[in-house]
């Protein structure tokens, strides 16, 4: 089971993320109360293991900015979270993760576009491109249309519900980053306590 989480900014919430478990963390680099400068996030990384993957999110960003962001931090992965186009993913260098807003449990067939990546269910933007903390109709999704991709859960997930989402989804992987805040900053506990609950959590993938 992958275990990401996202939205990090300081050394001890990437710390306890790394220690408890999580195989990702994200760094933010578009318009987010959570973006980080790639000479910050390139800090943060330093001492992260290489089993735990790096990612960084974009939103609609110049495939250049991407590709030197990728070099400088040491990403090992790219999250997209905008417009972009399989093509777009193809010419990133690194392995993608492409998110899709759920609206009415519908699953959109541009995934098919990325079935050589990885999919992120999320629920649709709000106020930014991600990271709002809600969910999207989990009932409603047609679950044969995730069948044969690689895909995370994400979406107002947190340490509570997450054991349920799994259930539902039988996900390769569940993202969260709103769920392990608390007044807005990320909150160790809730971290440790969500990879703990999504590893108790059995799970055929
Ligand atoms: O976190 C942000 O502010 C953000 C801004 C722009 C694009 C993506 C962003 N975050 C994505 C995520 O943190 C998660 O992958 C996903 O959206 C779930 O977030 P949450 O519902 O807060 O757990």
């Amino acid at each position: 089971m992958w275990i990401k989480i996202c939205g990090l900014s300081t050394q001890v919430a990437v710390d306890m993320a790394v220690a408890s478990g999580a195989t990702h963390i994200g760094f933010v680099f578009a318009e987010s109360k959570r973006q980080v400068t790639p000479e910050y996030a390139k800090y943060l990384a330093k001492d992260v293991p290489k089993t735990v993957k790096k990612v960084g999110l974009f939103v609609n960003e110049d495939l250049t900015v991407v590709q030197e962001v990728v070099a400088k931090v040491g990403l090992d992965m790219v999250q997209l979270h905008g417009q972009e186009n399989a093509d777009y993913a193809a010419q990133v260098g690194v392995p993608v993760i492409k998110a899709f807003g759920i609206k009415d449990g519908k699953i959109p067939a541009a995934i098919a576009d990325f079935r050589a990546h990885t999919i992120l269910l999320d629920a649709p933007p709000a106020q930014f491109a991600g990271g709002s903390g809600h969910s999207f109709d989990w009932d409603k999704v047609d679950l044969t249309a995730l069948d044969s991709y690689k895909f995370f859960v994400a979406g107002g997930l947190n340490p509570e519900n997450v054991s349920q989402a799994i259930a539902i989804f039988n996900p390769t992987g569940v993202d969260v980053s709103s769920g392990v805040e608390s007044d807005g900053q990320k909150d160790l506990a809730k971290i440790e306590h969500f990879i703990s609950s999504a590893q108790t959590k059995c799970h055929k993938r």
